[in-house]
């Protein structure tokens, strides 16, 4: 569904990714794994339009998009949530989800599902987001996402900085929201085993160069962490 094809990428003179192919299923979800500094979420800026490539190719259902803006991509059904737990920290959960919603035609019925797999926001929807926990101002960053009803989420780790209980919420939500169809997912994640329970294609990158690359599924998880030395 979404095809990165030999993309080269940097910031201003440095080039970061030297040609880096990547193909997400559709309904499926592909992994991104490396070391800090590896290009992880370069790869997602440039998937969703915050980097322009000075080479290769970005497809998204087989259209070229490589030069078209962040919101054209969004309105294409693309939908990132970056490393950090973004959300309006004066504003409550509530109201951070009624933001992305207003205007859309099934925004009530799209914050009614996305509360419905975070129970724990519903509890907090009074609450302001900056007195949330990292875990739960995750879980609203990933709601928030999702109440923009995506085809394509991008994911740059999901689980980083969270205490291990919440790891397993979050990582359960991601995983029965790939089971449900309808969504293909490129996730940038540090845990190995989640990625590889998560992922039908896996990719490692270091130093901006795919070096290891294939089919997920428990069975990989040990080639993945000889790949990374993890
Ligand atoms: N805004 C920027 N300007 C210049 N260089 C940057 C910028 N953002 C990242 N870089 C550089 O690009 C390289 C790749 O960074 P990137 O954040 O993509 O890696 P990463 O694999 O996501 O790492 P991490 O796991 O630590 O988030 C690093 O050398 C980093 O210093």
């Amino acid at each position: 569904m979404l095809e990165i094809e030999d993309v080269r990428v940097g910031y201003h003179r440095s080039t970061v990714l030297h040609g880096v192919s990547v193909e997400v299923p559709a309904n499926g979800v592909a992994a991104v794994l490396g070391h800090n500094g590896a290009g992880k979420s370069t790869l997602l800026r440039a998937a969703v339009g915050l980097l322009t490539p000075t080479g290769g190719t970005v497809r998204l259902d087989g259209e070229d998009i490589t030069r078209r803006r962040p919101h054209e991509r969004v309105a294409r059904g693309m939908a990132y949530v970056p490393q950090g737990q973004q959300a309006f920290p004066h504003l409550t959960t509530a109201e951070n989800l009624q933001l992305v919603a207003d205007g859309r035609r099934r925004g009530r019925e799209a914050v009614a599902e996305a509360l419905d797999l975070f129970p724990a926001l519903r509890a907090l929807s009074g609450r302001r987001a900056g007195l949330l926990s990292g875990g739960q101002r995750q879980q609203l960053a990933l709601a928030r996402a999702l109440v923009t009803e995506p085809r394509i989420l991008l994911l740059d780790e999901p689980t980083e900085g969270i205490q291990p209980s919440v790891v397993a919420e979050i990582e359960e939500t991601v995983l029965a929201l790939a089971a449900r169809g309808g969504l293909s997912v490129l996730l940038v994640e540090q845990h190995v085993g989640f990625a590889m329970r998560a992922a039908q294609r896996y990719y490692v990158l270091e130093a901006g160069r795919v070096t290891s690359s294939g089919e997920g599924g428990g069975d990989a998880e040990r080639s993945v962490r000889e790949a990374l030395s993890v």
